[in-house]
C-alpha cells in the first residue's frame, strides 16, 4: 500500500507549486495512472515517491513505513524497494540482455545464485527467456522496453513506478504493449503507479485513474466512472470531445439528473447530486447523439457539415443555438443517407449527457 498525504513540492524560483496538497492511496495490487497534460505534476509526484525529489511538506508511506515526512523522516531512494521504468530505457547496448537485467541485483550485492534465478525469472516473465545472451544493441524498441521492465521486476520491488514507458513505441506496438504490460502486472499482483498524458494508456492499463491538473488530483476513479461521470469542467473537457451548453437542474430521476437546456430537458450523468435550480454545464459526446426518424422524438439539427472519416460518418450542425457534433457508423442506413443525399436537416435524440457544476 502506498499512501501520499497532503504532499506539496515547490521548485526553487517557481511561482506555483508543482505538487499542490496532493493525497492519494494506492491499495496493494492496484495499478493507478496519473493522467494529465504536460506540466501538471505527474513526474514530480512519481519522483517524490521514488525519493528523487524532496517535497516541502506532506507524508509518503510505503507498506506502512514513512519514507518521507515533512517532520523529518526520509528514507533514501535505494532503500525504498521501488522499481522504476522510464521513457528512455537506459539500456546498455554493449551488454547482453541478461547483464542489463541483472544489473540492479548485482549492485545490491545479491549472491550469484539469486542473481541468476531472479534474472531468468524476470526475462521469462516479460517473454524474453530466449534472448538472455543476445546483445542489447540488437533489440527492437518493444524488446528494449521489456528489458527495462524485467530489470525493474527482478529486484522484486514492493512498488513499481512507470513514467511514460510506452511513448517511444510506434502506435501499433504501443497498443499491444499496453495489454501485455497490464497482464504482466496483474499476474504478478504488482502495485504500480503509471504516469501518462495518453487517455488510452490510462484507461487500458489502470484500475484507477487520477486525472491531474496544476499539481492536484481533479478526480480519482475507475476509468469507466470518470469517463461516465466527470466531476468538473476540466475532467469533462479533458476526456474527449464534447458539445457544451448550459442548463438548470430540475430534479433527479433514477440516477440521472434532469436538466433544462437549450436542447430540451436532458438526462445527465453526474459525479454528484445537484439541487433543483442549480446551474450546471452540460456536455454531450458525439456517440450519445442518435439520429431518429420521427421529428417528435428528438431535436432538429441544421446540418453544416457531413464527412466520411472511415469507420464513422461525422456530422456537425446547430440545434437550439447549440453546436452539436455526432458520429454514426459507416455503412448503416443513416450513414448512407447522410453521405449520399447530404440532407440539410437531421433529427437526433440525446441518450445521455453529463453535467458538472457551472
Ligand atoms: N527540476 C525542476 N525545476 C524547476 N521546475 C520544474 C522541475 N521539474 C519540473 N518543473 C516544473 O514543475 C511543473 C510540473 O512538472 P512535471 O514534470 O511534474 O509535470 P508532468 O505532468 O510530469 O509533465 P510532463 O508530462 O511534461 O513530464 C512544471 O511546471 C515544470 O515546469
Amino acid at each position: 500500500m502506498l499512501e501520499i498525504k497532503n504532499l506539496r513540492l515547490t521548485y526553487a524560483g517557481a511561482d506555483a507549486p508543482a505538487i499542490d496538497n496532493l493525497s492519494l492511496s494506492v491499495p496493494d495490487g492496484t495499478i493507478v495512472t496519473l493522467l494529465g497534460e504536460s506540466g501538471c505534476g505527474k513526474t514530480s509526484t512519481l519522483r517524490s515517491v521514488a525519493g528523487l525529489e524532496t517535497p516541502d511538506s506532506g507524508e509518503i508511506f510505503i507498506g506502512g513505513q514513512a519514507v518521507f515526512s515533512g517532520a523529518g523522516a526520509v528514507v533514501p531512494p535505494y532503500r525504498r524497494q521501488i522499481g522504476m521504468v522510464f521513457q528512455s530505457y537506459a539500456i546498455w547496448p554493449h551488454k547482453t540482455v541478461f547483464e542489463n537485467v541483472a544489473y540492479g541485483l548485482r549492485s545490491a550485492k545479491e549472491p550469484r545464485t539469486v542473481v541468476v534465478e531472479r534474472t531468468t525469472w524476470a526475462l521469462s516473465t516479460v517473454g524474453l527467456g530466449d534472448f538472455a545472451q543476445r546483445s542489447a544493441a540488437l533489440l527492437s524498441g518493444g524488446q528494449q522496453q521489456r528489458v527495462a521492465l524485467a530489470r525493474a521486476l527482478a529486484t522484486r520491488p514492493r512498488l513499481l513506478l512507470l513514467d511514460e514507458p510506452l511513448s517511444n513505441l510506434d502506435a501499433k506496438l504501443r497498443e499491444q504493449m499496453r495489454f501485455e504490460l497490464r497482464r504482466i502486472l496483474k499476474d504478478l499482483g504488482i502495485t504500480a503507479i503509471y504516469v501518462t498524458h495518453d487517455q488510452e494508456d490510462a484507461f487500458v492499463l489502470s484500475d484507477m485513474t487520477a486525472l491531474m491538473n496544476r499539481g492536484r488530483i481533479e478526480q480519482l476513479g475507475a476509468p469507466n466512472d470518470i469517463y461516465q461521470r466527470p466531476a468538473t469542467r476540466f475532467v469533462a473537457e479533458f476526456l474527449g470531445q464534447s458539445c457544451r451548453t448550459e442548463g438548470v437542474v430540475r430534479g433527479l430521476v433514477g440516477d440521472r439528473q434532469m436538466v433544462d437546456t437549450p436542447l430540451g430537458s436532458l438526462a445527465c450523468l453526474s459525479a454528484r447530486t445537484f439541487a433543483a435550480g442549480d446551474k450546471v454545464i452540460v456536455y454531450v459526446r458525439p456517440e450519445e447523439l442518435q439520429p431518429v426518424e420521427e421529428a417528435s422524438e428528438g431535436q432538429a439539427v441544421s446540418l453544416e457539415r457531413i464527412s466520411l472519416l472511415g469507420g464513422v460518418v461525422d456530422w456537425e450542425g446547430l440545434a437550439g443555438g447549440v453546436r452539436l457534433r455526432g458520429t454514426v457508423p459507416t455503412g448503416t442506413q443513416i450513414a448512407n443517407h447522410l453521405v449520399s443525399n447530404r440532407p440539410e436537416k437531421l433529427t437526433v435524440s440525446i441518450r445521455n449527457a453529463r453535467c458538472v457544476p457551472a
